[in-house]
């Protein structure tokens, strides 16, 4: 559905210096796949998703949606960023449909289904709060579920729990993956977290530092649903163990105690 073809992105500053963000990447990501991206900080990780987004164009090779090359931002991609994001004087519901209504795609079902979407989040109660009035978690989880009414068909996720603290993080795993597995539309998320990306993906793709390439695809042979009870098992070892020895190498991160996160 989502397919890379080597696709380079390389930007050119106002001094006139070049900085290669990506380096012939390529990759093919399924309908209803969830697939993370891990790599070191500055590896193009975001700028891979802006480009699916149809936020930036490649420099190099090409980005397709179902055969058709992506040239900008399309109705059925939705994006979550590490930070919510969200309109300061809008309260949670008008938030969430936003985007919807921008879109002139809001009709008379688009409340009930942003309130349920709310309830499912564990937002029920709070449609008429301001975003100040919420925590960073409950912001986060707001920001999700205004991706997730425009019922994308790829869902594009940033680091969107990097700003959470650990228990906040983990619980907002799960849900997502229950929403995943309700709605089912092809997920892209990028996390600095080995484990995160274990627990959550069928696939995970390893990028080398800049300008990123990939170096490694794991398939996680991990059955669903999924838990953190899984973390002991082997599959789950053998799988951190792979993504660690690509990321750290020679830096003695391979050992069994090593985390990225
Ligand atoms: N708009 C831009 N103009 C110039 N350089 C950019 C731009 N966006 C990104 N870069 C550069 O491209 C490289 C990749 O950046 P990117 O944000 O994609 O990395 P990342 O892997 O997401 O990093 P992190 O894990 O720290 O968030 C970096 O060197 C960055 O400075």
């Amino acid at each position: 559905m989502i397919r890379l073809d080597r696709v380079g992105k390389t930007f050119r500053g106002r001094d006139g210096g070049a900085v290669e963000a990506l380096r012939e990447v390529s990759l093919e990501v399924a309908a209803g796949e969830f697939v993370a991206i891990v790599g070191a900080s500055g590896c193009g990780k975001s700028t891979l998703l802006r480009l699916v987004a149809g936020l930036v164009p490649a420099s190099a090779g090409a980005v397709t949606l179902d055969g058709a090359v992506v040239r900008g931002p399309r109705a059925e991609t939705a994006m979550v960023f590490q930070a919510p994001t969200l309109l300061p004087w809008a309260d949670v519901l008008r938030n969430v449909t936003f985007p919807l209504r921008l879109m002139r795609r809001a009709d008379a079902r688009t409340e009930d289904e942003a309130r349920a979407l709310l309830a499912v989040a564990g937002l029920a109660g709070f449609e008429k709060r301001l975003p100040r009035e919420l925590s960073g978690g409950m912001q986060q989880r707001v920001a999700i579920c205004r991706a997730l009414l425009q019922a994308p068909r790829v869902l594009l996720m940033d680091e969107p729990f990097g700003a959470l603290d650990a228990l906040t993080r983990e619980e907002m795993s799960l849900e997502l993956l229950r929403l995943w597995t309700a709605r089912r539309m092809a997920v892209l998320f990028v996390t600095h977290s080995i484990p995160e990306a274990v627990l959550l993906a069928d696939r995970v793709v390893v990028m080398s530092p800049r300008p990123g390439r990939v170096v490694d695809v794991v398939e996680v042979g991990l059955p669903r649903p999924r838990s953190f009870d899984q973390e002991g098992s082997d599959e789950f070892q053998r799988c951190a163990r792979r993504i660690r020895a690509h990321i750290f190498g020679g830096r003695g991160g391979t050992g069994d105690g090593a985390r990225a996160a």
